[in-house]
């Protein structure tokens, strides 16, 4: 299958979430799955810009106060009078500017200085109006949408909740410390899961990534228990003896969105359904091939469940030119210039020195020769 087709299936094989009411710390890196509407004016009263005078009228005026930033009736000024102010504290009424203490002239209690009309006041409403649509919904929610939603006097945001994803690692072979030797590989892609999984904006869920031996029924018991919404299995994707994902999934009943991809690397991805509606991504064991397959299919499925559209990837110049292959779509580590993506090498499946060092991949469309442009894939599947 195209890698191309291979995403956009992946994106529609997977369920959007069904909003949800969460407080505002709950929120963050949740989908708005309704419009943020400002349920008041912001500001909600007329307020000073700047620490000084509130004063009306031209000048000189007569100090007759000081108003503390929480003073809640701020009381009404006449012709002449000025009161003491600090920034954002309501002004009184009848105030026509605020004289920055710095241009003030201060004798006694008489005040000069200059006094534009409207001056340093930041005028009710000026932010928005009642019933004003701030955000439409599928606007990710961040630390300034937080911050906004707070300022409008929200506690609570209706969001899409983050889709929970399970990560096992299989392999006889793999050691989680120390170097790797004969017999011994230290496995490069368990480090990689959670970082990957929480950055496309979903959530590791069990006590992190699970690590299984290869085995046929322990595969099969652990997909058929893990509850989340997405499993990842890692290394046993191929068809070799201890490749046991396949037949775990027959003998689950799991019907495939995806079942190998035209891609390098990463060609044994795949993706399938289990009848109750989880799905299962087939990560290969290469390391550079399971990251590949992360953000072909993984990121996919999850942007989908997130209820975002799947990105348009954007068109990069490729100067030197990038082999093409004649019939695979070719993922390849760049560094990104002022002229365009320049291939950094050490992009074989089973290294992970050149995404390391890259900015992202370039997606090579297959052709007979060399390409001079492609599109890009972030590494980073927070950034779209
Ligand atoms: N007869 C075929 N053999 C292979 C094919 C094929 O189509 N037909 N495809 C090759 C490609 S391409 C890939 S990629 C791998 C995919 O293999 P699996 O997903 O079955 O994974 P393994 O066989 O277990 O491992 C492959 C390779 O990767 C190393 N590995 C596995 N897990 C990790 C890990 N967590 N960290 C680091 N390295 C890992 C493993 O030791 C092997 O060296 O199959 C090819 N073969
Ligand atoms: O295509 Mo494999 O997925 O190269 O390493």
């Amino acid at each position: 299958m195209a890698w191309d087709l291979a995403r956009v299936l992946a994106h529609a094989a997977a369920r959007p979430g069904k909003a949800v009411s969460r407080g505002l710390a709950e929120a963050d890196g949740c989908v708005l799955g309704t419009p943020l509407v400002s349920p008041g004016a912001v500001p909600p009263v007329d307020r000073a810009a700047m620490d000084g005078y509130a004063v009306r009228g031209p000048g000189p005026w007569r100090v007759n106060g000081h108003l503390e930033a929480g003073a809640a009736d701020p009381g009404t000024l006449t012709d002449g009078q000025a009161t003491g102010i600090v920034t954002g504290a309501a002004i009184p009424t009848g105030t026509s500017s605020v004289v920055r203490y710095e241009d003030a002239v201060v004798t006694g209690d008489r005040l000069e200085g200059p006094a534009d009309d409207g001056r340093h006041i930041r005028r009710a409403g000026e932010e928005c109006q009642p019933g004003d649509q701030l955000l439409p919904a599928g606007v990710v929610v961040g630390p300034a949408v937080l911050g906004l939603a707070a300022t409008v006097g929200l506690n609570r945001l209706t969001v899409i909740p983050q889709s929970t994803v399970a990560a096992l690692v299989t392999g006889d072979e793999l050691v989680h410390r120390g170097p790797s030797g004969p017999g011994r590989v230290r496995d490069a892609i368990g480090p990689m899961l959670p970082g990957l999984i929480t950055r496309a904006g979903a959530q590791l869920v069990g006590s992190g990534v699970r690590h299984l031996p290869d085995s046929l029924d322990e595969l099969t018991k652990a997909l058929s228990e893990m509850q989340a919404d997405l499993i990842l299995v890692s290394g046993s994707s191929a068809a070799g003896p201890a490749d046991h994902l396949r037949p775990a999934l027959s003998s689950l009943g799991a019907e495939f969105v995806v079942d190998g991809v035209a891609c390098r690397p990463g060609h044994p991805q795949a993706l399938a359904r289990l009848a109750d509606g989880r799905l299962v991504l087939g990560l290969p064991g290469n390391p550079f091939a399971a990251l590949v397959a992360f953000l072909t299919l993984g990121v996919a499925t999850i942007t989908r469940m997130r209820g975002l559209r799947l990105p348009e990837l954007g068109h990069i110049a490729v100067p030197g030119g990038v082999r093409c292959h004649p019939t695979s779509t070719r993922l390849v580590p760049v560094r990104l210039t002022a002229h365009g993506a320049v291939p950094i090498g050490h992009g074989g499946s089973a290294m992970l020195r050149g995404p390391a060092v890259g900015d992202a991949l370039a997606v090579v469309a297959p052709g007979p020769a060399e390409a001079i442009a492609a599109r890009l894939l972030p590494l980073d599947p927070g950034i779209t």
